[in-house]
């Protein structure tokens, strides 16, 4: 008898065919500490949840029979997967359950904006008759900025064209095509902050998301703008906003969701007249509780009973002959995916990859997998893409992968070389593994080059001339950033050169900037590889 622990409140009706299953027997028990989970957690195979159980390592660790953490709904950011992995339990989710909810619930929040129904509300109920202080806006004509065109983005996007709104859509995997086909225009995150009056974002909170909209978007945003966040706390500063609506840069906010919850009592945006706050209710709908509750325990009962499963979020299992012979590989392969993918500009459209030498004896694929999880995981969130749904993913967004195989590779026994194309450029990297040093990128475009793939990295383009390394390392001496190698690459003596330099700390954006100043230099783009 499998043992399945619901520790949220989640639908009855969507985990009917959990209780139904004559191998299961299912316990409900919401509102436990960590400690009373750990204290409990040893004597069940599945534990389902949604964002209020924080899934901790420590819990993980007592898990002794789980097999799975079913999430009902879209982000484990309450769920640390990478002990999950460790431990061998699948994480699953149900990413398209509660869409429509949550689309819905960001029109609702806009509505309220644009016409102040908290705040009237509010006056009515206490007795104030007041028709004065709540002129609204129309959303007709007006233009909406859509930061994230995934799933729920896309649905705004359609519902606002309804509206009348002149949709700005910004996604790294939004192209103009898409764009164009969803009747709506691909913009950068810029544009849309210096143009749109209403602004939504749907992405998922990620070391690039964090702050996305900050203290230099609000500087050159169009004033009177409203914006909503129904995605995660932490994507719009907090702060920052706060600022901007006392100096009347935003004229309104709707949130649904802080950095921290719940947030404590004296947050300023509870106190703000003009920002309007939902307690993390996107999601919660009768249909989207039941789609999402019914998608989990499907899958749960799948991976129970040892069937085929779908939406995991972390560590499928692999051969073990395969994983033998490619697992020295599948770090590099992930590295050189992040690492071109932070190289390209504009939307991604194919990805090519080859495998020789050694590597081109086995079966690739689950190397094509990490290969796709660093591509995609830099943008849709490392805890969102895993080499179960890294391919997938790229169908997804139709991206097409096309791998080769060759036995020889130039100087190397092994060498993977990943090149991705974009509208207006295709970028390429290569990487070996050398024995006895790990690791090395060892082309970078026509570049050639010997770069260990680890922590902060900068690319520099520029002109072969004298003095340009003195330059650039006296500029980043004066800004405290410590040059722990540096790697110069040029085909002809005085031509087209990159450097790339390691550095032991992440770079100033104003050291990035005012390196561009420097003569010769054409390019700098800092990539960050963990
Ligand atoms: N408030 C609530 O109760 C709910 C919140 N959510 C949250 O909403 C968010 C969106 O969910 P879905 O649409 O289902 O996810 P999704 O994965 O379909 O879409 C996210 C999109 O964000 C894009 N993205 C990643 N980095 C970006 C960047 N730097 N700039 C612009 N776009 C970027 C991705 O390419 C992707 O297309 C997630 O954070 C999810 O956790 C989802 C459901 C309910
Ligand atoms: O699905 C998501 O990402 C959500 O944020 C919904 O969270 P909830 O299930 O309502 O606690």
């Amino acid at each position: 008898m499998f043992k399945v622990l619901v520790s949220d409140p989640i639908s009855d009706m969507g985990i009917q065919q959990l209780m139904d299953a004559p191998d299961v027997a299912v316990d409900k028990k919401t509102g436990l500490s960590e400690d009373e989970l750990v204290a409990i957690i040893g004597e069940y195979d599945a534990l389902l949840v949604r964002s209020q159980t924080r899934v901790t390592a420590r819990i993980m660790e007592a898990a002794k029979s789980l097999k799975v953490v079913g999430r009902a709904g879209v982000g484990v950011d309450n769920i640390d997967l990478q002990a999950a992995t460790q431990r061998g339990i699948i994480v699953i989710n149900a990413p398209d359950g509660n869409t429509i909810t949550t689309c819905e619930h960001t029109f609702a929040m806009m509505m309220a904006l644009a016409r102040h129904i908290p705040q009237a509300y509010a006056k009515t109920v206490g007795g104030t008759w007041d028709r004065k202080s709540f002129l609204g806006v129309e959303l007709r004509n007006k233009v909406l900025g859509v930061l994230g065109m995934g799933r729920i983005g896309s649905e705004v996007a359609k519902r606002a064209k309804a509206f009348g709104m002149e949709i700005l859509g910004y996604d790294p995997f939004l192209t103009e095509e898409k764009a164009a086909k969803l009747g709506i225009k691909l913009a950068s995150v810029d544009e849309i902050v210096r143009n749109a009056d209403f602004m939504t974002v749907h992405t998922p909170l990620t070391p690039e998301t964090r702050h996305m909209i900050g203290p230099d978007q609000f500087a050159v945003m169009k004033k009177g703008m409203r914006i909503v966040n129904c995605a995660r706390g932490g994507i719009i500063d907090e702060q920052a906003l706060v600022q901007a609506v006392n100096e009347g840069i935003v004229a309104g906010a709707a949130f649904d969701v802080f950095e921290s919850e719940p947030p404590a009592p004296d947050h300023p945006f509870l106190s703000n007249p003009k920002i309007i706050v939902t307690p993390h209710l996107g999601a919660s709908t009768v249909e989207a509780q039941e789609n999402v509750a019914i998608d989990v325990s499907e899958q749960v009962l799948h991976i129970l009973r040892n069937e085929p499963f779908q939406n995991a979020v972390n560590m499928p299992p692999i051969p073990a002959n395969v994983m033998t012979k490619l697992q020295p590989y599948f770090e590099l392969g992930e590295k050189l995916g992040s690492f071109i993918t932070q190289l390209l500009n504009g939307a991604v459209e194919e990805i090519n990859i080859s495998f020789s030498g050694e590597l081109a004896e086995v079966d690739t694929q689950p190397l094509t997998r990490y290969i796709a999880k660093g591509i995609f995981g830099h943008h849709l969130g490392a805890d969102q893409v895993n080499i179960i749904n890294s391919l997938h993913l790229a169908k997804e967004r139709g991206v097409n992968i096309v791998t080769s195989q060759s036995q020889t590779a130039k100087d190397f026994t092994n060498l993977i070389t990943v090149s991705l194309r974009a509208k207006n450029e295709t970028r390429l990297v290569a990487g070996t593994l050398l024995t006895g040093y790990g690791p090395r990128i060892v082309q970078i475009d026509r570049f050639t080059v010997d770069v260990p793939p680890v922590g902060h990295l900068v690319l520099i383009s520029h002109n072969d001339k004298p003095g340009i390394i003195g330059r650039i390392g006296t500029l980043f001496g004066s800004k405290e950033v410590n040059i722990a190698t540096m790697q110069v690459g040029r085909q002809i003596e005085g031509g087209a050169a990159i450097m790339v330099l390691s550095v032991d700390k992440g770079v100033p954006k104003e050291l990035l900037s005012e390196m561009l100043e420097l003569p010769d230099l054409n390019k700098a783009k800092e990539i960050i590889l963990s």
